[in-house]
């Protein structure tokens, strides 16, 4: 047997001295076997953690992913190996800041979702799709927002939302029926069709047409903040993040969702699609993951 079928093999049984072994004896880590699965998504699979840091810290791409369309970390999730799962997600996440950092520091004024704002997007019944026919938004996630728009409209009537996308979440939030309800969306397109579906005559509603990076000025305190946006890196999510002890009124609620890069422009179809989030309290969970303190939803500031 070759010594990359052996290393998916090793990482299939959890046996880690031999997967450590065949590594220093020059075994591929980013090796597909005939089912296209990476020995990584073997060990995920199985939820053996230690093979899945030892790969990891051979270099195996955690953002490999299967025919069909499954990274390690679906693999981890879809199985039920919450340790082998959060050592996934911890890696990605590191990628994603360094990843992030560099792209900055290489090219300063680059906005990251420049490209996608200037992008074609599609819009059909139950998703919304960038011009790469990577989905921005679909309709699956509704429970989702449903369960965000309840925690941010939970306290009080003011709430500010960024990134429109199918508006589900805002939908969702016009059930609690704020006072006022303003949402940030920089996508010409996706601002097009909130006027034209009625969204800009709502007399609780103020749209905020900009990336909220440039609108900044224009937003108040609210009762609530949600924070959704897209082709954005978890740089910017941690740069919204110290904004929030101004946006938020002292008790206000803070969620977020975050599609865990699956539009970087690096990573491109990304470590964890959305579909490892779905199921509403796994998501929430999930959610928390991110970003330290551990929790979706932030209160008190
Ligand atoms: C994933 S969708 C939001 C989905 C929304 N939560 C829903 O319930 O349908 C992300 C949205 O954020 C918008 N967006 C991306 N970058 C943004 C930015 N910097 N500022 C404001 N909106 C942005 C996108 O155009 C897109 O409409």
């Amino acid at each position: 047997m070759e010594d990359e079928e052996q290393l998916c093999e090793a990482a299939r049984n959890g046996d880690t001295d031999k997967v450590r072994a065949l590594i220093e004896s020059g075994a591929d880590v980013s090796y597909f076997d005939g089912h296209g699965l990476s020995p990584l998504m073997h060990a995920a699979k199985h939820g053996h953690a230690d093979a899945v840091k030892c790969l990891l810290e051979a270099g195996a791409p955690w953002n490999a992913l299967s025919p069909s369309n499954l990274s390690a970390g679906d693999f981890a999730m879809d199985s039920g190996h919450q340790e082998a799962f959060d050592v996934l997600l911890n890696a990605g996440i590191q990628a994603e800041l360094i990843l992030g950092t560099i792209a900055r520091r290489s090219n300063p004024s680059d906005d990251t979702d420049g490209d996608y704002l200037e992008d074609r997007i599609t819009f059909s019944e139950d998703k919304l799709m960038d011009s790469d026919s990577k989905a921005i938004m679909m309709a699956w996630e509704k429970p989702l927002m449903e369960a965000h728009a309840k925690a941010v409209c939970s306290g009080g009537k003011h709430i500010l939302n960024i990134g429109f996308g199918m508006g589900l979440v805002d939908n969702a939030i016009q059930q609690y029926a704020p006072i006022k309800h303003t949402i940030v969306e920089a996508h010409p397109e996706v601002y097009g069709r909130m006027l034209r579906s009625g969204w800009g005559e709502k007399e609780n509603v103020k749209i905020i047409f900009g990336r909220w990076q440039d609108v900044l000025p224009q937003l108040k305190s609210y009762d609530g903040v949600f924070f959704d946006t897209y082709g954005e890196y978890y740089e910017d999510m941690r740069e919204f993040h110290q904004h929030l002890p101004s946006l938020l009124k002292p008790g206000g609620i803070y969620s977020f969702f975050n599609g865990l890069c699956g539009v970087n422009t690096l990573a491109r179809k990304g470590l964890f699609g959305r579909r490892s989030l779905e199921g509403c309290e796994t998501q929430i969970l999930a959610i928390g993951h991110i970003l330290p303190p551990c929790l979706s939803v932030y209160t008190g500031f």
